[in-house]
């Protein structure tokens, strides 16, 4: 990894438990890890070389710890992040508040950070759909309201993983697109599509 360069600092956060470090596991080695859960320590990083059409892009990886704990820290590897997949399991409601708390945290201090939020452990609700504890509607409406993407993955079956962050990806690109329009033809930026476009291009 050393000398690699990173296109997009890609932040996970969310309460512990949630499933981050189970997401990146299945995303980055296409493996579900079963056995006694083992907390995050501070923060993990990991890179992983994607395709979007015929571009290469790194996406570099923090994954933070979700006890609060840890909270200070988290706060110092999502600074200048482009992208926040903020976690939340489905099976516990506690984990969506925790997911507010993040998400207004990002939306205060990381202006042009975008946020997906992710809907963690969704074979669960396979399993049994009573263990929802999570409306989907609730969180959509919610994710509309702060300009947010959803998705609702399972790092076990691996439903949604690489769609996830695939559009990660594939957004950090359409952004870079806009920017060099931008630069070469001097667009109005008053014309903005979406408010993120204007806010990374100062990163
Ligand atoms: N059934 C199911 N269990 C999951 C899924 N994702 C994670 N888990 C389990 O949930 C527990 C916590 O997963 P982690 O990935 O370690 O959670 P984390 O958010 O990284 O936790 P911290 O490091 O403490 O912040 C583990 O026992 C996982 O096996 C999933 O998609 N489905």
């Amino acid at each position: 990894m050393s000398g690699q360069r990173v296109d997009v600092k890609v932040v996970m956060l969310g309460k512990e438990y949630v499933g981050k470090t189970s997401l990146v596991e299945r995303y980055v080695h296409d493996r579900f890890l079963v056995g006694p859960y083992q907390n995050t320590i501070g923060a993990a990083f990991v890179a992983k070389v994607m395709s979007v059409g015929d571009r290469t892009v790194t996406l570099g990886i923090w994954d933070t710890a979700g006890s609060e704990r840890y909270e200070a820290m988290s706060r110092i590897y999502y600074r200048g992040a482009k992208a926040a997949i903020v976690c939340y399991d489905l099976t516990d409601s506690s984990s969506f508040e925790r997911a507010k708390f993040w998400v207004k945290e990002l939306r205060s201090l990381e202006e042009g950070c975008q946020i997906y939020l992710c809907g963690t452990k969704s074979d669960l609700l396979e399993e049994d759909r009573r263990r929802r504890r999570v409306d989907f509607h609730d969180v959509q409406d919610y994710a509309d309201n702060i300009k947010a993407q959803l998705f609702e993955t399972s790092s076990k079956t691996g439903q949604s993983v690489d769609e996830l962050f695939q559009k990660v990806a594939e957004d950090y690109v359409s952004v870079a697109a806009f920017q060099v329009m931008t630069e070469d033809k001097g667009v109005d930026l008053g014309q903005k599509p979406n408010p993120y476009f204007y806010s990374c291009c100062h990163h």
